[in-house]
Order: structure tokens, then sequence, then C-alpha cells
């Protein structure tokens, strides 16, 4: 229904030339949410801009079905205005000396829906189904936080748009109502089923909201897929990281045994991994899968001796850092075991083998998920 092709976005010129959007693609089917998800400065927002009308891409056509709103080829840019969008950002963006009404009406009065202002009474909808109803006639600062950011929702829907932009839409809300009005905008989505497009750098948030998640770095999609492909089948170390798999170890193989970069001395288990590694690679696993243990299990997992660091209780069980040679790994202890882990002492960290995301040299991710060392 709506889609992006091949669109490039440059800013500057000569050397200092950068370029922010490079070569993106991206579909987004009827009632869709996708997210847009990555570090600072990977090219969210301005792809977003870009859908928006609010900056013009350098290359790249974008259509929504049949209608070319964007084509750098045909010198097609079609106003943001006209382009039936709604649209969402971090800062809320209301208007200080209007009311809620105004606030919300504004879309309305811009794409010139006299009947949906008057007569259907659209405004008086869109509160409603964000909980706002009975605030139309106050003014922004007379709300809260996150009636604010209803509202700004509320302005986003309000003039039903083919697609709704939200850009980092709950970051200016602290913690907890972050997490209630994001399960709010889960609902209302469900229950309208509005095309969107989200951007964010927080990972929860991409997995709690999208249909699909879009992995952005150095302005292209590195990987797109449902939230539970993303994060438990990153096919690159970048996504990895970014979903969550934090910890890192490096390993070389060695006259045919498999020995940690950091820390080449000391023993890893299983000492033979899968032919399909090569002769180096790296593995990536969750804080959650590393477990520090009294003595070796006799279960299939990947298993290192490391130094504690630093241990802190998080209710129920310890965080506790460890390091191997000049790499920090994040683990994790039962009570009972953690009660002598003074910084300096050795332990055993067992992760379990379907745990372990591997990677070649290159960053891309081996499938040796199921084969599974003797
Ligand atoms: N108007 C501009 N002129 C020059 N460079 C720009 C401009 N707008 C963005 N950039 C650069 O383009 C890159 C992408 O910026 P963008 O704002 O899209 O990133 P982002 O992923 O949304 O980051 P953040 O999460 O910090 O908002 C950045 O390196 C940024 O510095």
């Amino acid at each position: 229904m709506f889609g992006i092709e091949n669109l490039t976005k440059t800013f500057g010129s000569g050397a200092g030339r950068f370029t922010a959007i490079d070569g993106l693609n991206l579909d987004i089917q009827e009632g869709e949410l996708v997210v847009l998800l990555g570090q600072s400065g990977c090219g969210k927002t301005t792809a977003l801009r870009c859908v928006a009308g609010l900056e013009s891409a350098d290359e790249g056509v974008i259509r929504f079905g049949d209608t070319v709103v964007f084509d750098s080829g045909r010198g097609v840019d079609v106003a943001p205005e006209k382009r039936e969008l709604g649209m969402v950002f971090q800062s809320y963006a209301l208007w200080p000396h209007r009311t809620v009404r105004q606030n919300i009406s504004y879309p309305l009065k811009v794409r010139k829906l006299t009947k949906a202002l008057k007569e259907e009474k659209w405004v008086e909808q869109a509160a409603d189904l964000v909980d706002c109803g009975p605030l139309l006639d106050r003014y922004p600062h007379q709300l809260s936080g996150g009636q604010q950011q209803r509202v700004a929702l509320a302005r986003g829907l309000v003039s039903r748009p083919r697609l709704v932009l939200m850009d980092e839409p709950l970051s200016n809300l602290d913690a907890l109502l972050r997490v209630r009005v994001r399960n709010e905008l889960h609902e209302l989505h469900q229950r309208l089923g509005f095309a969107g497009l989200y951007v964010t750098h927080d990972q929860s948030e991409a997995m709690a909201l999208g249909d699909r998640v879009a992995v952005m770095n150095k302005g292209r999609i590195e990987q797109i897929g449902t939230p539970q492909d993303v994060f438990e089948r990153p096919e690159t170390s970048y996504v990895a990281n970014f979903v969550g798999i934090t910890n890192v170890l490096d390993l070389v193989r060695e006259d045919g045994r498999w020995r940690l970069k950091a820390a080449p001395d000391e023993p890893v288990e299983p000492a033979s991994l899968p032919e399909e590694l090569g002769a180096g690679c790296q593995v990536r696993f969750r804080q959650s899968d590393a477990v520090i243990v009294p003595a070796p299990t006799s279960r299939s997992c990947l298993r290192f001796q490391a130094t504690v660091a630093d241990s802190v209780y998080v209710g129920r069980s310890y965080d506790v850092s460890v390091s191997l040679g000049d790499v920090r790994l994040n683990a994790r202890a039962d009570a009972a075991v953690a009660a002598g882990l003074d910084r300096g002492k050795p332990v055993t960290v067992e992760v379990p083998w379907p745990a372990c995301v591997w990677f070649g040299t290159d960053g891309l991710r081996v499938p040796v998920g199921d084969l599974v060392p003797s």
C-alpha cells in the first residue's frame, strides 16, 4: 500500500557531503505499524521527514498505492499538507495558546475537511479515542505530560490519514508513563488498524509496538522482520547488539582448538566448534542467559572461566559483571551462588547452547544453533 523505493538523501557538499539515507527500500501494508529502530544518527528521522515531504530526497520514489508523492526522476514532490499524513512528534508540538480542540482540529482545517469538522464531529471522536474528551476546552499547560501526548496522538489521527508518522513520540515521558502510553497506543492501533511508521531508538518500544521492526544502520535497513524474528534471529552483529544481545566474545581456531581472543590461555568449552565457523568467529549472548554456576553442569553450553569485577543485587538474583582479559561481560547469579562473589574471584560462566548467537568475521550470522556440539 505504501512504498519507498531506493531513497537516498545527502546533506552538504564536496568533502563535507554526508549520506544520511542510502538506497532505502520499505513497504507498509494496510493497517500495519512498522518501526524504524536504530542508533542516533542512523537516518531514522531523515527517512520520516522525506516521507512527510519536509525534506526532499536526492533520489528515489515514495508512493501511496497508485499515487506517487515523490519521484526524483520525474520531478514529483507533493507538498506535505497534500500527502494525507498524520504526524506525531517527540516534542508534542502543541500550540500553547490554542485549546485542545483547536490543536486537534488543525489538520482538518488545513485539509479543508469542513464536514468532518462541523457535522461529523471527527475532533470529538479522536479526543474520545485517547480519553481526552473532557479536556477539549483546556490549554496545553493545563494538561499532564501524558495527556499532552494523547492530544498530539489525537491530532495525528483526526484526519484519518493514509499513514501516521510518529517520531519518538514517547521519549519525553517518564519511565512509568511511557510504558502506559505505549500500551495505550498498542491497543489503539489494534482497535483502529491504521498504517503507521514509527521511529525510535528504544528496543523494547520497537518490540512492543511494531508489526514489523526495521533495524537501520548508516542510512540502510540492515534487517526487517517481525519482532520475534529480529529478537531471536538477528542477522548481523549490529542488529544483535541493538536487540540486547550485548555480551561479545571473539574466538579463533588454532591447531584445531578454539581459543578466546581475550584470554588465549583460559579453557573454553566446547573446544571443538562447528566447522561452519571457519577460522575465527564471534559469539554473542544476553546477560540473562549467562549464568554463574558453582560447578560445571552437564548441560550443552558454552563454558568459560572469568573473574568477578562487580556484583549488584537486583532482587531475587544478582547482576554480575565479569572480566576475561580486557573484555567485560554481564552475567547473572542466583542469590545462593552470589553470596561469595567478591571482586577478583574466579568463576565459571555457562551460556546454554541455544542462547549463543554466532557471527563470522564479516559480522553476518552463521546459523549453527541447531548443531549442538558433542
Ligand atoms: N539538515 C541537516 N544537515 C546536515 N546533516 C544532517 C541534517 N539533518 C540530519 N543530518 C545528519 O544526517 C544523519 C542522520 O540524521 P537523523 O536525524 O536522520 O538521525 P536519527 O537516526 O533520527 O538520529 P536521532 O535518533 O539522534 O534523532 C546524522 O548524521 C545527522 O547529523
